[in-house]
This record gives C-alpha cells, sequence and structure tokens, in this order.
C-alpha cells in the first residue's frame, strides 16, 4: 500500500511531502520532479505570485544515485517568498516589524467560497490567517513532487498519463474531438491554456481576458488520460476498493475541484442503454472493444482499456471585483479581502490532476502486484497478464496504437 502525507502553508518556509510504500529501483530525478513543478505553473491567467514564487526542491529521503531505496521517500519544497514572510508565519511568537505590519493585519472579512469562515468556526481563531494558509492550493505543488515520483514509478510498468483542458468557463472543447496520447504533452504545456484543440484554446484565451478585464474569475474542466493500465486494478468486491471510488476521492481532494466524472459521466445518464455503454467484440483473436464511454473501468476495476477522468473546478474565489461579506470584528456588511489572485488556475489544476491519478494508480498497482523492488513488481505484472486466459484476453491500450 502507498501512503502519502503533505505538511506547510502557504507563505512558510516550505511545503514537506512524503510517500511511503514505493519499492526500490524506481527511477527518480530532481529534475523529472523539477519539470513537472514548473508544469503546475504554467497557463493563462495566473497571478502575479507564480512568477516570482521558485519552488526550491530538495529530496530529503528515500533516493540514492538516482533510485528509490524501498524507504519512504522525502520532498522538501521551498518557499522562495519566506524571506517576506518570516515575521507573520514564524513557528517562535516574534514581534511584527513595521515593515510586515500589513501583511500581518488580522484576516477579519472572510472570503465567500474559501475554508475562511467556517474554519475560524471550527478552528476556533479570530482571523481567517490560520486557515487559508493551510486551504490555499500552494500545497499542491507537493503532491506534484510526489505525483512525479508515482508516475516514473508507473511509466516503469508502461503507463503514461496525460492531462488536457476541455472548458473554460462557457467555452469547450467540441464533442468528439481527438484527445492527446503522452507525446503530446509538450506541445500541451505550451499551449497557455493547455487545450488540445488550438481554435478553442484561442476562444479560451479570449475568455480569460475578458473576465480579468471585468475583475471576475473562471472555472472549467479537466480530463486525465491514463494509458497503458492493466485490466484487474481496483476491485468490484467492496466500495472502498473499487478505482473508480478512489480516483473520485482523489479528485475531489484537490482544492476547488466540485465534481468528478469517469469516461463520459454524465453525458452517459442522458443517453438509453443500447448506445452508452462499450460492446465486445473479436479483433486480431482478442476482444476489442470499438468505444470508450466507460472510461476504462467497469465494475470499479480497469478494464485494460485508456483510462479516462474528469474534474471539474469552480471559479477562483477571491474575485477581484470583491464579494460580499461580514467583517467579524465590528459585525457589519463588507468586502471580502482581496490582495492579489489567479483569474483561472485550471490548466494548473489539470497538472495537479495527473499527480492524483498517478498516486491512485500507483497504490492500485502495488495492491495488486506488491514487489519490494521494481523487478519484482514487474515479474509479478507480467505473470498476471500472461496466466489471463487466451479466451479472455483483451486489446491492450498503449499510447502509440
Ligand atoms: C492550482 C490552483 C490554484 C488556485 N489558485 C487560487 C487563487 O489564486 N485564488 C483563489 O482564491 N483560489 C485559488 N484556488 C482555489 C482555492 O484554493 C479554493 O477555491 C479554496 O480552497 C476553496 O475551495 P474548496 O471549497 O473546494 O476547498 C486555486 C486552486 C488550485 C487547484
Ligand atoms: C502559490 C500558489 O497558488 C496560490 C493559491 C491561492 C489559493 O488561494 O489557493 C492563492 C494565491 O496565492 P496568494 O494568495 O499568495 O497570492 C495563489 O498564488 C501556487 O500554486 O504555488
Amino acid at each position: 500500500m502507498l501512503r502519502w502525507l503533505t505538511a506547510g502553508e502557504s507563505h512558510g518556509p516550505e511545503l514537506i511531502a512524503v510517500l511511503e510504500g514505493l519499492p526500490s529501483g524506481v527511477p527518480v530525478s530532481i529534475d523529472a520532479l523539477r519539470a513537472d513543478l514548473a508544469r503546475r505553473k504554467l497557463g493563462y491567467g495566473r497571478g502575479s505570485r507564480m512568477k516570482f514564487e521558485q519552488d526550491e526542491l530538495h529530496l530529503s529521503g528515500g533516493v540514492r544515485h538516482g533510485l528509490t531505496m524501498g524507504s519512504p521517500v522525502a520532498i522538501r519544497v521551498g518557499n522562495t517568498e519566506w524571506p517576506k514572510w518570516v515575521e507573520v508565519m514564524n513557528p517562535e511568537p516574534v514581534e511584527v516589524s513595521e515593515a510586515s505590519r500589513g501583511r500581518s493585519a488580522p484576516l477579519t472579512r472572510p472570503r465567500p467560497g474559501h475554508a475562511d469562515l467556517v474554519g475560524m468556526q471550527k478552528y476556533d481563531f479570530d482571523e481567517a490567517r490560520p486557515i487559508l494558509e493551510r486551504a490555499s492550493a500552494r500545497e499542491t505543488a507537493a503532491r506534484v513532487a510526489l505525483g512525479a515520483v508515482a508516475r516514473s514509478f508507473l511509466a516503469e510498468l508502461g503507463i503514461e498519463l496525460v492531462s488536457h483542458t476541455l472548458s473554460i468557463g462557457p467555452v469547450r472543447v467540441p464533442e468528439g474531438a481527438p484527445v492527446p496520447v503522452p507525446s503530446d504533452v509538450d506541445r500541451l504545456d505550451d499551449d497557455p491554456l493547455r487545450c488540445f484543440d488550438e481554435a478553442t484554446s484561442a476562444r479560451m484565451v479570449d475568455e480569460v481576458e475578458s473576465a480579468k478585464k471585468d475583475g471576475d474569475t473562471l472555472g472549467g474542466v479537466v480530463e486525465v488520460l491514463a494509458y497503458g493500465v492493466p485490466p484487474g486494478l481496483g476491485s468490484h468486491v467492496h466500495w472502498d476498493r473499487r478505482l473508480d471510488s478512489q480516483l473520485a476521492a482523489a479528485l475531489m481532494g484537490i482544492q476547488a475541484i466540485k465534481g468528478v466524472e469517469v469516461g463520459d459521466g454524465f453525458e452517459t445518464t442522458r443517453r438509453r442503454g443500447s448506445v452508452a455503454h462499450d460492446e465486445l467484440h473479436r479483433t486480431g483473436g482478442v476482444i476489442s472493444r470499438d468505444t470508450d464511454r466507460a472510461g476504462g473501468t467497469e465494475g470499479g476495476m480497469s478494464t485494460g482499456t485508456v483510462l479516462r477522468v474528469r474534474a471539474g473546478m469552480k471559479p477562483i474565489a477571491t474575485v477581484p471585483r470583491a464579494l460580499a461579506t461580514i467583517d467579524v470584528t465590528s459585525g457589519e456588511e463588507s468586502k471580502a479581502h482581496h490582495q492579489r489572485s489567479d483569474v483561472c488556475a485550471v490548466p494548473a489544476a489539470g497538472v495537479v490532476a495527473e499527480a492524483m491519478v498517478a498516486l491512485v494508480l500507483a497504490n492500485s498497482v502495488l495492491e495488486k502486484f506488491g514487489g519490494d523492488s521494481l523487478g519484482e513488481t514487474r515479474r509479478n505484472l507480467q505473470g498476471y497478464l500472461a496466466a489471463i486466459p487466451e479466451n479472455l484476453r483483451t486489446q491492450p491500450a498503449s499510447a502509440d496504437q
């Protein structure tokens, strides 16, 4: 079983991430981690902080000479903004100097759509700083670092992931448009919105511009595709062992994600049964499917076809044209606290979603195949696939088909 934890605040010294349960022999390079962290900062519509905040990466445990040792992998992601926040976020009680006084002013006007108000009620604070620091999506940098490790493990077993943007506000990629394969990742990362459809991407840029001009914000939908997933990850026998339930939980665990779809998701509910499923045929001696409406799971298990999941992100809650709130000190109606913010962070959410799917798949692979070394996991996987009787074999879904 794979376990992962993150710690750290948005304006604290650093984020800390730990991944426990990975076998030995998995290649982990600081450059690969850095590349995924850089991808998370891309995307048209992000705020000014993405320009000056650097992710300072340190591998603190579990990796030797570029390979995991089977011990917990520990990663630190330093916040280069920390020197400006040393007084405001110091773990020790310190005097706040004149220079930091603005930053340390109590946040008594909770922002609707954020954890601010209910967090103050629940954790007994009279201002929102101790809540928003951890609720902030800065934490997703730690998860993307862990996801990069999981992705490297999966790649060794022939499983590769890619994500793309399906919609920004009302602007959507047309139904039936081609989906990317993992080798499209550079092209996607070069696109301002990580959208695979050029014409739609241009309209998305206009939509972000228009929202920005209006002092407003946007959400959207991202899709993650995983190629090369073997059949049989997850299980139908119990609700919490279902692969689709684990994927949904992991995606819903991303800040601002409000909905998850597996395969065609809600669209499937509008179809009749005769055109809602993936019928079975025989092609070249193996069982095949002409469609992938289910998105690669049936009965809570991966089917061996392309895994396809979607996550819907609500519009950024710190709206520049500030939302109505209450100043909890005076009790008066007021406007929500706003300094700077992303207008749209959907492309970044896609990279985070990829990381979460990679972690869930890595966990499911280890549950099914075990292994204390990468070689052992690989042998177990190959043995399982070879033991599936010929009359039950399905077409493998690799990216180069
Ligand atoms: C990558 C990413 C970047 C985000 N950036 C911002 C931001 O700049 N401003 C903001 O108000 N919310 C931002 N959010 C969303 C908030 O963190 C989120 O709305 C907040 O946690 C409350 O949402 P929840 O109720 O789903 O937790 C971002 C989310 C993600 C995934
Ligand atoms: C720092 C990151 O995202 C932040 C997520 C975030 C929020 O409220 O979730 C608000 C913004 O931070 P600030 O309030 O300091 O401007 C984003 O920049 C990051 O993704 O690395």
